[in-house]
């Protein structure tokens, strides 16, 4: 099975003195191509700082973090700059929509930035499978928070990204509109071959996963294939 992104040995540390938080302890994970991996663990054991770093929002302090076949940790800032706007998608727990541009417009601004062409066949089958055809002119305050995500989500994989890193895309939505963004997630994975990683500590989320990982003390502490909710309380239950 191939890998799309791979950390080996990850060590963060922050602070000094008294303060000093080993957030990431020596952390190893391969994100494998065309998985939907969910990140989960107890609040404080490193889920976003792990996130951060493979996605190059943050430097680790030590370790490798290897994106799409690339050393990001070794990356100068304007490279890892450009890999992050083509090759690396994201999504957030609040959406980052920009409320004056329509859905459309959203969903193609990377590209825009990045001054790269938009593949319309590959946009129409984002937006087709995100359920957003009939929404693209609406800009974000005349759309539901799960309508919003949606669009992010989409902005995500406008790109065809080698991996999507979604911290917590659930986290301000309703039950019904969270079903919606992960079956989308799931779909974009299994219909669109997309990779896609996300932190969350809903085990319902979790249990739309092919492989659950899971966090404790800076460490990785377990890790299910396809769990239900009932493995992923069981597994939590454990680490606290
Ligand atoms: N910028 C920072 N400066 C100092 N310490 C930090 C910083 N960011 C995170 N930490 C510390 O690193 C550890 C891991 O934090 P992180 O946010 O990665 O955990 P998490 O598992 O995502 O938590 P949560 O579920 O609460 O969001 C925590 O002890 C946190 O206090």
């Amino acid at each position: 099975m191939s890998t799309r992104a791979s950390a080996r040995d990850l060590v963060k540390v922050y602070g000094q003195g008294d303060t000093r938080v080993r957030a990431l302890d020596g952390v190893d994970v391969d994100l494998d191509s065309a998985h939907l991996t969910a990140i989960m663990g107890p609040s404080g054991s490193g889920k976003s700082t792990l996130m951060h770093c493979m996605a190059g929002l943050d430097s680790a302090t030590s370790g490798t973090v290897v994106v799409d076949g690339q050393d990001i940790s070794r990356m100068s800032q304007r490279r890892l700059t450009a890999l992050r706007r083509t090759r690396i998608g994201f999504v957030f727990q609040s959406y980052n929509l920009v409320p004056t541009l329509t859905a459309e417009e959203n969903i193609t601004l990377p590209l825009d930035i990045a001054r790269k062409p938009v593949d319309r066949e590959w946009f129409d089958e984002v937006v087709g499978a995100v359920g957003l055809a009939d929404r693209l002119h609406h800009r974000p305050a005349e759309l539901s928070g799960g309508q919003q995500q949606r669009v992010a989500c989409a902005r995500a994989l406008v790109s065809r990204p080698s991996v999507v890193f979604a911290d917590e895309p659930t986290g301000n939505l309703d039950s019904h509109s969270s079903g919606e963004v992960l079956a989308f997630l799931r779909r974009s994975v299994d219909e669109l071959g997309q990779t896609v990683v996300m932190v969350t500590h809903d085990p319902r989320a979790a249990s739309y996963a092919h492989r659950v990982l899971f966090l404790a003390d800076g460490r990785i502490a377990g890790d299910l294939a396809a769990p239900s909710q009932q493995d992923v309380l069981d597994a939590l239950g454990a680490l606290t």
